[in-house]
């Protein structure tokens, strides 16, 4: 004779979260069956990568009753809602394109969304076979200076520069529309991600295809992650000290200024001003966080409330 209480724990069991699709998500359980499961609750605080424990609810259906502990969290925020994007990921491949030319300040958010979640960062610059492709990368170098990798790689083509890269890691894929993100899965997978559609359609919402992050296996040890395109990466939920860590070229700078809250915008005595007058710090990477800050300050201004929500 089983007790309930016996029962019910024999029908918990541990998988990790490979798909969100926003209310609902498919998660692997190690023998590989996959369940569509839900979130108890308003809140929706499970997301792609994360091991769950779930309570199953039919033959390939189940209920996550709790979410493991996380190494990292990658989420975009504005003034209204948080977006996860994925949880425990070993990098996060940012991926440009010179045509359509990809956003400076795309880059930048999303290299300071990675900063703050601890997350490496690889930057791939797609479409190598386009006649821009030189001039886009050279733009890049910047990037290489202060210790990022670029990569260059054609989806199309030649993606042999990424997949040594992606070995034996999580890699969770970022980029704007147009970028070229299907084209490398498609690459990296060999598989039609097209039936990523259908799966989603049978879940019951095919509204949710295109806002929804997906796990692919590439070998034992090698997954990556794919996102939507999007074309902001907001920042809502950092601290403006946060921001300023996040720029990786400032902190040897950092707690070195005249007053101990400098924002480094105009401040007599500032530390980073000097560095980015004395080229230490490139003028454009000090421009980008000063127009952050302000945006950021002002948002805040406009919704104090929002940390009660
Ligand atoms: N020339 C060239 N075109 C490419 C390459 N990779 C992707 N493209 C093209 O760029 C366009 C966008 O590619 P997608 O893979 O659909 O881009 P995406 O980033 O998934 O875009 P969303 O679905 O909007 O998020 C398509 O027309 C692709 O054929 C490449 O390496 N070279
Ligand atoms: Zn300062």
């Amino acid at each position: 004779m089983t007790t309930r209480r016996e029962r019910e724990q024999q029908v918990v069991v541990e998988g990790r979260v490979v798909a969100d699709f926003g209310r609902e998500f498919l998660v692997e359980l190690a023998d590989k069956r996959q369940l569509v499961c839900t979130r108890k609750g308003k809140k929706q605080d499970a997301a792609c990568g994360d091991f769950v424990e779930v309570k199953l609810t039919g033959s390939a259906q189940g209920s996550i009753l709790r979410v493991g502990t996380r190494r990292n969290l990658l989420f975009r925020s504005d003034e209204w809602r948080e977006k996860t994007l994925a949880a425990n990921v070993d990098q996060v491949v940012i991926l440009l394109a010179p045509k359509p030319a990809f956003s400076e300040a795309f880059l930048n958010l999303s290299l300071v969304a990675c900063e703050a979640a601890r997350i490496p960062v690889v930057i791939a610059l797609n479409k190598s076979d386009l006649p821009e492709h030189a001039a886009s990368l050279k733009s890049l170098a910047l990037y290489s200076s202060i210790g990022y990798t670029v990569i260059a790689m054609s989806a199309k083509g030649d993606i042999s520069a990424l997949k040594p890269l992606l070995e034996g890691k999580l890699s969770l894929l970022v980029g704007q529309s147009g970028m070229g993100k299907s084209k490398t899965v498609n690459a990296l997978v060999m598989t039609d991600v097209a039936r990523v559609g259908e799966l989603s359609a049978s879940l019951g919402s095919g509204t949710q295809t295109t806002t929804f992050s997906r796990m692919y296996r590439l070998d034992r040890d090698t997954a990556i992650i794919d996102t939507p395109g999007f074309q902001s990466f907001g920042l809502f939920h950092l601290t403006e000290d946060q921001i300023g860590e996040a720029m990786r070229e400032f902190r040897p700078f950092l707690g070195t200024c005249k007053f101990n809250d400098c924002a480094h915008r105009n401040e007599p005595g500032c530390a980073v001003i000097a560095a980015a007058t004395a080229g230490k710090i490139k003028a454009e990477r000090l421009s980008f966080y000063q127009v952050l800050l302000e945006q950021h300050r002002e948002l805040h201004e406009n919704h104090p409330d929002w940390m009660d929500k």
